[in-house]
């Protein structure tokens, strides 16, 4: 049976409680993310790819949903997408930013339904830069409250459609609420094997990285490594994309007509092929989705080879 996110709203799930214990007797967001455990421990190599995925399940009418010319052995199996044009689409139509957004969220549910349809593995979007908080304060709350109130409608559909959600930036500045739902969504999720949706949250690339090397300083700090045993490896164990079993998006995506990375993925974007569309993010669908794909089956990767 075809499913469409744009099913009526779903009722909040009633999943059992993934955590045992509450949240925020832990300080940090990163004690609780699953693939970080605490450092200094001495179970060292389960903090990287715990809850690795085994291969992605495929449903029988994944594998006859793809349109005319496009091969499913070379289809990308992760897929990031800048969500870039939302205000603009807006304006455009004399509407107020919020519609914009709202209009936003839909373009992804369609682009989710399509990746699911088409056999991606994976897809990141980002949906706020470490940047954006900068934005007008009614405008980052409203933003935060769409994160919310999108989150819980999908709720339903994640578990049904076996949706991994996992949430990768600086969630410690997020409200308290939101982190509590997003932290409870991919504990709840981190089973599903169909598709993984990484949304970026107060995220950069440079958050990123410095992240990752404050993790591995303290590593070197506590004895755990040497300076000199920090290799490509080991950062890329640190990284917050450490969450998926495909950390280097294959194709990325960006709307709008901008032609920037924008501090997105930066270290994970090294091999990554790009492609700038027109459109403005909520009119994105999937007659170009289907233009980013066939233009990447057109690729040749070389790897610097
Ligand atoms: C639940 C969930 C993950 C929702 C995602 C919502 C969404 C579409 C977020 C995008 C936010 C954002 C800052 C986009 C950049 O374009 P812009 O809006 O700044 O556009 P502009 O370039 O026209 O100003």
């Amino acid at each position: 049976m075809p499913f469409s996110l744009h099913f009526s709203p779903t009722p909040l799930i009633t999943a059992p409680s993934p955590l045992s214990k509450p949240f925020f007797l832990v300080p940090y967001y990163h004690t609780l993310h699953a693939p970080k455990s605490p450092l200094c421990s001495s179970t060292e190599h389960a903090l990287t790819h715990q809850g690795k995925q085994e291969a992605f399940d495929r449903r029988p009418e994944d594998s006859q949903t793809l349109p005319l010319g496009l091969r499913r052995d070379a289809m990308p199996s992760h897929v990031a997408v800048i969500m870039d044009g939302n205000r603009r689409w807006a304006r455009l139509r004399d509407l107020p930013v919020r519609s914009g957004y709202e209009a936003g969220v839909e373009s992804l549910r369609k682009i989710v339904e399509i990746c699911c349809k088409w056999g991606i593995k994976v897809l990141s979007v980002f949906a706020f830069s470490s940047d954006n908080w900068f934005r007008p304060k009614v405008e980052v709350e409203f933003l935060m409250s769409l994160f919310e109130r999108g989150m819980q409608e999908d709720t339903g559909i994640f578990f049904r459609e076996n949706i991994r959600i996992s949430v990768i930036g600086d969630l410690t500045k997020l409200p308290k609420a939101l982190q509590e739902l997003m932290v409870n969504l991919e504990e709840a999720t981190k089973n599903n094997t169909r598709f993984q949706l990484i949304v970026a949250v107060s995220y950069s690339g440079h958050y990123d990285v410095v992240q990752a090397c404050q993790r591995l300083a303290l590593k070197a700090k506590c004895g755990l490594i040497e300076p000199s045993d920090i290799n490509v490896s080991l950062m890329e164990q640190e990284l917050e994309t450490n969450c998926t079993e495909f950390p280097h998006p294959d194709l990325l995506i960006r709307t709008s007509g901008e032609f920037r990375i924008s501090n997105f993925m930066l270290w994970q974007l090294a091999y990554t092929e790009l492609f700038f569309a027109q459109s403005l993010w909520p009119d994105f669908g999937e007659a170009e989705f289907l233009k980013a794909l066939l233009a990447f089956q057109q690729r040749q990767r070389r790897y610097g080879v």
